[in-house]
């Protein structure tokens, strides 16, 4: 069993939902871990295999790119995922269907009544984290909602992605309740879908990191 922080002392923080070159070279300035992007044709924020290209040519190395997917093609993945670092699955993807491509990779885990979390880390024992987010039916992720934090057991066998209506004003208790290995955040640090803001990015990364002073 780990604790979420896995003792490491610092919170990482995934900026998701990326679909402008202002904005990644916004994120890496101020020194987000993980940049997000979202590769399922149903969101507002997602992105075409060009445009993904084009975002990820200016991301340095240490900093991990990451693409969102939903239920997709294997084909899919595999055209992507030449741009990747880490598949993210959001859908009723099973733990075979994301460990097929060989790539790293972590399982999304709507916070549905009932959700066994214990029981889904066994089963999805191949990821490299669990991101635990919130549940609205017919919405696979980027709700812009919280969910009831006290839910999550305080050790589990996989370090923990903390997501779901996060913002620059919630992130310090978030941290202070869960202890999350890493927070990911979307339309908290928006001013419209898929357009980041860069001042809330400030704001949330400098939050993240009084919370871990
Ligand atoms: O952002 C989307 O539109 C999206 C659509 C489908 C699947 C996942 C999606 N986003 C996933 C993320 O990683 C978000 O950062 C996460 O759900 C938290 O979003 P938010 O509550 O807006 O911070």
């Amino acid at each position: 069993m780990l604790d979420h922080a896995m003792s490491t002392g610092r919170t990482r923080v995934k900026f998701c939902g990326l679909t402008r070159p202002e904005d990644v070279d916004a994120a890496v300035a101020l020194g987000a871990d993980a940049l997000g992007f979202v590769l399922w044709p149903g969101s507002k924020r997602a992105i075409e295999l060009d445009r993904l290209a084009a975002l990820v040519a200016r991301v340095p190395a240490f900093v991990t790119r990451v693409g969102l997917f939903v239920d997709p093609e294997p084909e899919w993945v595999e055209r992507a995922a030449e741009h990747l670092d880490l598949l993210q699955f959001h859908g009723d993807e099973s733990p075979s269907r994301c460990a097929a491509s060989g790539r790293p990779w972590i399982k999304a885990l709507r916070m549905r009544d009932g959700l066994d979390l214990d029981g889904a880390a066994e089963d999805y024992a191949g990821a490299r984290a669990l991101l635990l987010d919130a549940y609205r039916p017919g919405v696979p992720g980027g709700t812009g909602e919280t969910f009831d934090w006290s839910r999550i057991p305080a050790t589990l066998a996989k370090p923990v992605i903390l997501a779901g209506g996060l913002t620059p004003a919630n992130v310090a208790e978030a941290i202070a309740t869960v202890a999350p290995f890493a927070v990911d955040v979307s339309g908290g640090i928006e001013a419209a879908p898929g357009r980041k803001d860069v001042a809330a990015m400030t704001a949330f990364l400098d939050a993240v990191r009084l919370a871990d002073a």
